[in-house]
């Protein structure tokens, strides 16, 4: 049985009422069908009530990139600047759920607004434009570019911890990153350990110090190019092995299972 994977939604204007809507980008749902070798499970932004509700039938969880970012009060960092986008209701989903998460061990990918949200979910906080800050660079998404080429574009290169997650998967030759975030790590939570930097020092990936099993995030995308680059493709096919193994505990352990229709 495909393990069912868990896609976090956004709460996103639709339509000529701008009627809020609960959304995931179509490159997730596709990555999981693909190299995770999943099903995926959108994931409302219903609260916090939905992670204990949800999470026992869930064999691993993706923390999905957006244009929204994390409230300041969620890290005690100062107001966003005038227009900055929010998401509020994900916000109240999203970081109890990946404390829950990790707590039952459950396979956690989290990837730029998630690699964010795990940060702050676990005590650490963020800089909010960090191209502001002195020695950084722009790692935002041009605006002024299409977006196939932003997506799949390589902004910068990374520096790897030696033998860490993605240096296991990049060898010796290193990965270049597509980059499209304002945002970025400030204090890092205490059960993150940073294991990737981009060349200004930016925090590019992370792994939960403590997790029994597959707890990662990374700032940039690997969702937009795994079909052209191999280390992308791997990262969702170590999570997607992850979740496989998790699947087949929880069918032998007896734990929930969706109930099959009538
Ligand atoms: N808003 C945060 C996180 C950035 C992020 O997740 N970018 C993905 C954008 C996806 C899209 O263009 O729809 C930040 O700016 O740091």
């Amino acid at each position: 049985m495909k393990p069912l994977i868990g896609i976090s939604c956004c709460v996103k204007p639709f339509g000529i009422f701008a009627t809020p809507n609960h959304a995931a980008s179509d490159s997730y749902v596709r990555v999981v069908l693909g190299p995770v070798g999943g099903i995926p499970v959108l994931l409302p932004a219903a609260g916090e009530a939905l992670a204990p509700a949800v999470l026992p039938r869930l064999d691993g969880l993706i923390l999905t990139g957006s244009r929204s970012n994390v409230c300041p009060e969620h890290y005690q960092g100062p107001p966003h600047a005038e227009g900055t986008p929010e998401d509020h209701d994900r916000d109240a989903t999203t970081l109890p759920l990946i404390r829950a998460a990790i707590a039952a061990g459950l396979p956690l990918l989290a990837i730029c607004r998630g690699f964010q949200e795990l940060n702050v979910a676990l005590g650490g906080s963020l800089d909010q434009r960090i191209q502001d800050l002195p020695g950084r660079i722009d790692h935002s998404t041009p605006a002024d570019q299409k977006l196939p080429r932003i997506r799949t574009a390589k902004a910068h290169g990374l520096r790897l911890q030696p033998g860490s997650f993605v240096a296991e998967l990049a060898g010796d030759t290193g990965i270049a990153v597509n980059s499209l975030h304002n945002q970025g790590i400030a204090r890092l939570a205490p059960r993150l350990a940073a294991e990737g930097w981009a060349p200004d020092g930016t925090i590019e990936a992370v792994r939960v110090k403590d997790a029994p099993g597959f707890a990662y995030g990374v700032q940039w995308h690997p969702e937009y190019d795994w079909e052209r680059d191999a280390v992308s493709r791997a990262i969702f096919e170590r999570f997607g092995a992850a979740c496989a193994d998790w699947a087949s505990g929880r069918q032998s352990a007896g734990r929930p299972l969706p109930v099959a229709a009538e």
